[in-house]
């Protein structure tokens, strides 16, 4: 009894709207959008359409929005060029409800000054401060979940990996009594994040709302004892990365509100455990698939842990030293993208090949659309971390985290927390997949269904 609805193909300047369709009403194409990547294979609503239409942009409806989405390296290309020119940030209502602000001042101008703010806490002199810290944090991870082990579960270790890490790196918790108590409201809040805003008792987002309004609290009661050591100068300034927010002023000498800040270091939290935790099981997936590919990364990092003298902590020049391993992880990262892609918003009227984009509609970018184009990446299903040498692949093709003034500002940080990881891993053990063909869902991160399971084999 649903009729799919036909939509009207001009806009109302004359210049034809891009080709697409409307899906069904209310739910438009969500579903087939969101299944697509329950069946492992989010690229295909994409390609789909993309030949369908015959059209490097086409229309669709997604979260009761009506999306253009932008393919190729060209479409990638123009949206992460044109932020706040003549499109902005958007998010999906169910985040936007998760994640409100106190701001006074416009969404863009709101978001342009804490951009500025982060990438001040998250640029690279900054966390090489911490790459110590995060060397003793994973031996530790691994003395107590991993050694002696016959068999474990990768996927929810690398989770508590990148969890306690990020718990210690962020805001100084390193009690695994409190890392747990926060663990689990975490799991629920980011399971209702891509969900249907609805607050009734019981539905996931409901669920969200309630552990976010936990988190919340216990984050604020953090940050205020933190204000108060911090002036009787029992806290450091350097210690974490709440320390460094609290104190770092925008250029006009503003400091952050405590409820962005709490809002920020929700953010980071959540930004910086689920994706990273994905990049390292798919690391874990492909090495014990690939053993020359494994013998590699296995050379570079014992050749590295061999020139460090007794109790001496990974540093700056070791992870610099790890390029073929972070070619192995980038491989990872091009296969299974974390996040597939993200939401902008047209700010104006404009033009995109010779189609009419209206102000007020929806734009999405996906890492797919380039990922495993094989006119970019010759063979894209095949895992070969030689495409990363060299220049490496072509600018706007290689974006698992996104590009222009809003890219992922936690990239440095992954990228040397994905690579302790590697470090410890191999330089301890081979391994084994348990299940040869464990199916892969996107939901809306990748992750193994079962979880990664392995038999380990210690050196
Ligand atoms: C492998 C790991 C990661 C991947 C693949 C990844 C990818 C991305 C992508 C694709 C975006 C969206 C960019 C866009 O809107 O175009 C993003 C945004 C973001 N990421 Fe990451 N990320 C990772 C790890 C991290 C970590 C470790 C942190 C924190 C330390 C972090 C913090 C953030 C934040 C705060 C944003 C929002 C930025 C904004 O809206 O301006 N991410 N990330």
């Amino acid at each position: 009894f649903l009729k799919k609805k036909h939509s009207s193909s001009v806009s109302g300047g004359g210049a034809p709207l891009p080709p697409g369709g409307r899906g069904w009403p209310f739910v438009g194409e969500s579903l087939e959008f969101l299944s697509t990547g329950w069946k492992g294979q989010p690229e295909k609503f994409i390609y789909d359409r993309q030949k369908r239409y015959s059209s490097p942009v086409f229309k669709t409806h997604l979260l009761g929005e009506q999306v253009a989405v932008f393919c190729g390296a060209n479409g990638n290309k123009f949206l992460f060029s044109n932020e706040n020119k003549l499109v902005q940030s958007w998010w999906p209502s169910s985040i936007d409800k998760l994640f409100p602000t106190s701001s006074q001042t416009s969404m863009k101008e709101e978001s342009i000054r804490m951009r500025k703010i982060l990438s001040k806490i998250l640029k690279v002199e900054v966390l090489q401060q911490y790459i110590g810290v995060m060397d003793h944090m994973a031996h530790i991870h691994f003395a107590e979940k991993w050694d002696n082990k016959q068999e474990v579960a990768a996927f929810p270790l690398t989770k508590s990996y990148t969890f306690s890490l990020a718990c210690k790196i962020f805001i100084s918790v390193d009690d695994p009594i409190h890392v747990n108590r926060l663990a689990e409201p975490f799991n629920v809040f980011v399971s209702g994040l891509i969900s249907m805003p609805i607050e009734v008792p019981g539905s996931a987002f409901y669920r969200a709302m309630n552990a976010a309004k936990f988190l919340r609290k216990e984050i604020l009661s953090i940050i205020k004892q933190r204000k108060i050591h911090l002036s009787e100068g029992k806290a450091s300034p350097t210690q974490d990365i709440l320390s460094h927010m609290l104190l770092t002023a925008d250029e006009n000498g503003r400091f952050m509100h405590e409820i962005d800040v709490m809002n920020k270091i929700l953010g980071l939290l959540i930004g910086g455990h689920d994706t990273a935790s994905s990049a390292c099981t798919f690391v874990v997936k492909y090495l014990s698939e690939l053993p020359r590919v494994y013998q590699r990364v296995y050379q570079e990092q014992i050749e590295i842990a061999n020139s460090k003298g007794p109790g001496e902590m990974l540093n700056w020049d070791d992870i610099q030293k790890m390029k073929y391993s972070w070619n192995v992880a980038c491989e990872a990262l091009r296969l299974f993208p974390p996040l597939q892609g993200a939401f902008r918003e047209a700010i104006a009227d404009f033009m995109y090949n010779g189609f009419s984009i209206p102000k007020g509609w929806k734009l999405y970018w996906s890492s797919n659309s380039t990922h495993l184009n094989p006119d970019i990446f010759p063979d894209p299903r095949k895992f070969d971390p030689s495409r990363f040498e060299g220049d490496g692949p072509a600018p706007y093709t290689f974006v698992p985290f996104g590009g222009g003034p809003r890219m992922c500002p936690g990239k440095e940080y992954a990228r040397m927390e994905i690579l302790v990881f590697m470090h410890h891993l191999v330089k301890r053990f081979r391994w084994d997949k348990i299940i040869p063909n464990e199916k892969i869902v996107i939901n809306p991160i990748p992750i193994p269904t079962k979880g990664l399971p392995i038999r380990l084999y210690p050196h």
